[in-house]
């Protein structure tokens, strides 16, 4: 089978993804998914995407890690999807697609930059050294003092492979605040390693530093790919809305390959 892929990134989360409005590639195999996102064998990314029809949507957002196994929601990769539909026609400024978490909003802004809806986040548990909470996909948030010399992929394996998360698995935020900024690396499930950004992280690393006041916030935050920013509204200790993932995504290249 030969299949014509696009590859993206946003923020240096890099993507395949793969046209199926017309259905001919629904049933990747996890092998050949993982080989398609291997990066000395196949194309090379850390997550495979789908875009396919979806009646009452723009389109439907199929995730799949770079292990090849479904993922939950992506945000870099939500973004980059934007941006494919937008090059497609599918879309123009705006857009309203289905994912593994639910209804997402998009923008397609003037810069190139898109914004993008998260689902609302109703519940934080927190300790003074850490934060876990739901983006659309788990996350584990570790307040560091210089996250240069954190110990990303040590630190974020033992973290994800611990108890309880060692079955379900947890991606692992390691955050400082500097200047206003939050500076995040990211150890992604599925990825089994450090990724250049991850924005259900850096979404899940702005409502855990927000502050005590009520109302609209806004954060930017700075991955090793590149800056992104995080707006959202502060309801009440526990419970965020209207929250919105707002960077970069470029295509890099298309192709096509042979399984
Ligand atoms: N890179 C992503 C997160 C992808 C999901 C994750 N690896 C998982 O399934 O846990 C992002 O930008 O949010």
């Amino acid at each position: 089978m030969t299949i014509p892929f696009y590859k993206y990134q946003g923020t240096g989360n890099d993507f395949v993804i793969i046209d199926n409005r017309n259905g001919n590639f629904t049933q990747l195999s996890t092998v050949e998914i993982a080989f398609l996102c291997d990066r000395r064998f196949g194309i090379g990314a850390d997550g495979l995407m789908l875009l396919q029809l979806k009646d009452g949507y723009d389109f439907e957002m199929v995730y799949y890690n770079a292990d090849g196994n479904e993922g939950s929601m992506c945000g870099n990769g939500g973004r980059c999807l934007v941006a494919f539909a937008k090059h497609l026609g599918v879309i123009d400024k705006n857009a309203e697609f289905l994912a593994t978490d639910g209804f997402h909003e998009a923008k397609v802004l003037d810069n190139g930059w898109i914004e993008l809806k998260m689902k609302d986040v109703n519940n934080i548990e927190k300790s003074p050294e850490y934060s876990i909470l739901n983006t659309g996909s788990p996350h584990y948030i570790k307040w560091e003092n210089d996250i240069a010399k954190t110990a990303v992929f040590d630190e974020g394996k033992r973290i994800r492979y611990s108890p309880p998360f060692f079955q379900e698995g947890i991606n692992v935020n390691f955050v400082q605040l500097l200047n206003d900024t939050l500076n995040v690396r990211t150890y992604e499930r599925g990825v089994e390693n450090e990724t250049l950004s991850c924005g259900t992280g850096v979404t899940a690393a702005a409502i855990a530093a927000s502050n005590d006041s009520i109302g609209f916030q806004e954060r930017k935050i700075l991955t090793p790919g590149g800056e992104l920013k995080v707006k959202f509204e502060k309801k009440s200790e526990s419970s965020f809305e209207n929250i919105w993932l707002c960077g970069p995504a470029k295509l890099v290249f298309a192709g096509t390959i042979t399984l």
